[in-house]
This record gives C-alpha cells, structure tokens and sequence, in this order.
C-alpha cells in the first residue's frame, strides 16, 4: 500500500478536530493509554486500499487520527492494531508524519481480536515491553479522526469513576427487527435509543478482564466493547453524548465528507487520491 506521494505531507498542522485551547487535562495521577483498532479491510468502502490507509488530501486517514490523539499530552501511549501485510506501510506512515508514542500489534481477524491484541500488548507481564500498563485506556477506531481531546477527556474521566464509558449519537433512523419471513416483527422507539461511538474508555483491569473472559463467538461478532464490560465484569458504562464529528468513515460518501471538513480548514481544492480512484 503507498502511503502518499513521497514529499507529500499533506495538511500541515493544524489539523481536524483542532480547537484553541484544549480542556484540562485528568488528573496528572491518571496513566492513560490509547488502543486503536486499524486492522481492516474496509470492504464496505469497495476500494482496494483499506479505508485507513485511504489518502485524504493526499495524507493516510490513519494519519489524522493519529494526530489528533497525539495532540493530547496526557494519552502516554498509542498502540495500534495493524495486520502483518500492512505492518511497513504503517511504520513508514509514522515515520513520514513523525507520529511518535505510538507502538504497532499485529491485527486480529476480528475488530475485538485486534483490540484486545492491543490490550494485551499493554498488560504489564509483557516481556521486552517498553509500554506500561495504564489505569485508563481509551478505545478509538483508527476511521475516525475527529476526535477532540474534550470528548477523550470526558470518557477517559467517567470511565475512572464507572469503569467504562462511551461515546453516543442520537440515532438518524428508526431501529427495526425484521421477522424470519423479511416482514417487520417490531420497531424500537427511536427517541428512546441511541447510536454507540467511539471514543469509549475503560478501567484496564475491567476491559482486559471482560477480553480474558470474552466467548470465541464474541469475540468473532461483537461490534461493542461496552456490552464486554457489562456482560463479562458487570460494568454499567456511562454514556457521553459526542459531537456529529465522531461518525466512522465506512463508505465511499464518508471520505468524501472527511475531504470536505478537512478543506474547510485549509480551503484546498484535492480530490482524495482514493476518491479520484473511483
Ligand atoms: N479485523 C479487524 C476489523 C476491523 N478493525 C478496525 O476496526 C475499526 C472499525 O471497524 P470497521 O469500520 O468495520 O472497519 P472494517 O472492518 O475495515 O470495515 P468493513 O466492515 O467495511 O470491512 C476500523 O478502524 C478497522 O480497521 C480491526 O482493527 N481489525
Ligand atoms: O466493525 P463495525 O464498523 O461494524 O463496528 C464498529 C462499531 O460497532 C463501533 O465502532 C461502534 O458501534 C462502537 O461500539
């Protein structure tokens, strides 16, 4: 995978999610940590490069993700899950854009065995590791790069009093449960629900307990880490509602609304090389 034309650093600082003067940081005390899942394929974007490594404005996704976290100094430690195939691309996607703090796992052939490789390379027993194991962790799709370090604040801080939390978004369309036949069972009143986000954190020892305890077949379907500290460490998450910046980039339209909020920055005029390749 080619991380971008050689030269081209893409948008110089500063980049999306940037905000003046960012909030307090946690208590000094607090060792956080970030896991961010960025082992896959992005089938749904139907492009040949995983939609993390997609170049917007010339620069990987992965990028600016990485950049906003790293603009938050009290995160110590970024590991990011990533499969052996694209293990170089990665490293010469730090080395371009200096992103630093950050450690490489190998990737899982699900999203919740990527994360908790991650988690495990954070664990304390780890030999040879220059990582320490942090009381917070704070979990992060690599496809999501406008986080601001207020939302990160807010969930690192309420996962320290209720173990975890996670970020939510008022749904845009009703939930409903077909029947066997394909007709409609039910709908779920949609003022009553919300969309679960990310970021999301956790007590370490909480999420990585609920990964130990975790069934094979959760760990093969899930989709929510929230739902592993409830079911598995009977964790209540505190839910946090998130700005409409927090969506995941999934389909084709979403790089193109990330192009877009990022030009709005610096008033570019580029096509998205992974765009242009539609
Ligand atoms: N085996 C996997 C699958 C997904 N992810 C990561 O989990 C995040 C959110 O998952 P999703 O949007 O589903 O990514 P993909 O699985 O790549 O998308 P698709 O389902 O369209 O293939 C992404 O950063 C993705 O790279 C991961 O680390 N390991
Ligand atoms: O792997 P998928 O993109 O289907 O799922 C990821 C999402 O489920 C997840 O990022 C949020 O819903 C929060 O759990």
């Amino acid at each position: 995978m080619d991380p971008g034309p050689a030269g081209a650093a893409g948008p110089a600082e500063p980049g999306p999610g940037v905000r003046g003067a960012g909030p307090a940081a946690p208590a000094s005390s607090l060792a956080v940590a970030a896991v961010l899942p960025a082992g896959g394929s992005g089938e749904r974007m139907g492009v040949p490069t995983p939609k993390q490594f997609c170049r917007v404005l010339e620069r990987p996704l992965i990028s600016y993700t990485l950049q906003a976290l790293e603009r938050v100094c009290w995160i110590k430690d970024i590991v990011v899950s990533v499969t052996r195939e694209n293990m170089e691309v990665m490293k010469d996607i730090i080395q371009k854009y200096q992103h630093e703090r950050v450690s490489l796992v190998e990737a899982g052939v699900t999203r919740h065995r990527s994360i908790f490789n991650g988690l495990k390379a954070l664990a304390e027993d780890q030999p040879d590791s220059k990582l320490s194991k942090p009381e917070v962790v704070i979990i992060h799709d690599a496809v999501r790069p406008f986080v601001e370090e207020d939302m990160l604040l807010k969930v690192a801080t309420a996962a320290k009093e209720h173990g975890a939390a996670g970020a939510i978004r008022p749904l845009v369309s009703t939930v409903i449960s077909p029947s066997a036949d394909g007709c409609l069972d039910h709908s779920l009143e949609r003022a009553r629900h919300r969309a679960s986000e990310m970021p999301q954190a956790f007590l370490y020892d909480v999420i990585y307990a609920a990964y130990q305890q975790c069934s094979d077949y959760d760990l093969e379907f899930g989709t929510e880490c929230l739902q592993l500290a409830l079911k598995y460490c009977h964790v209540k998450a505190k839910l946090v509602e998130g700005s409409p910046d927090l969506w995941k980039v999934t389909y084709k339209r979403d790089l193109y609304a990330a192009e877009s909020i990022i030009k709005g920055m610096f008033g570019l005029v580029t096509l998205s090389s992974c765009v242009s390749e539609m």
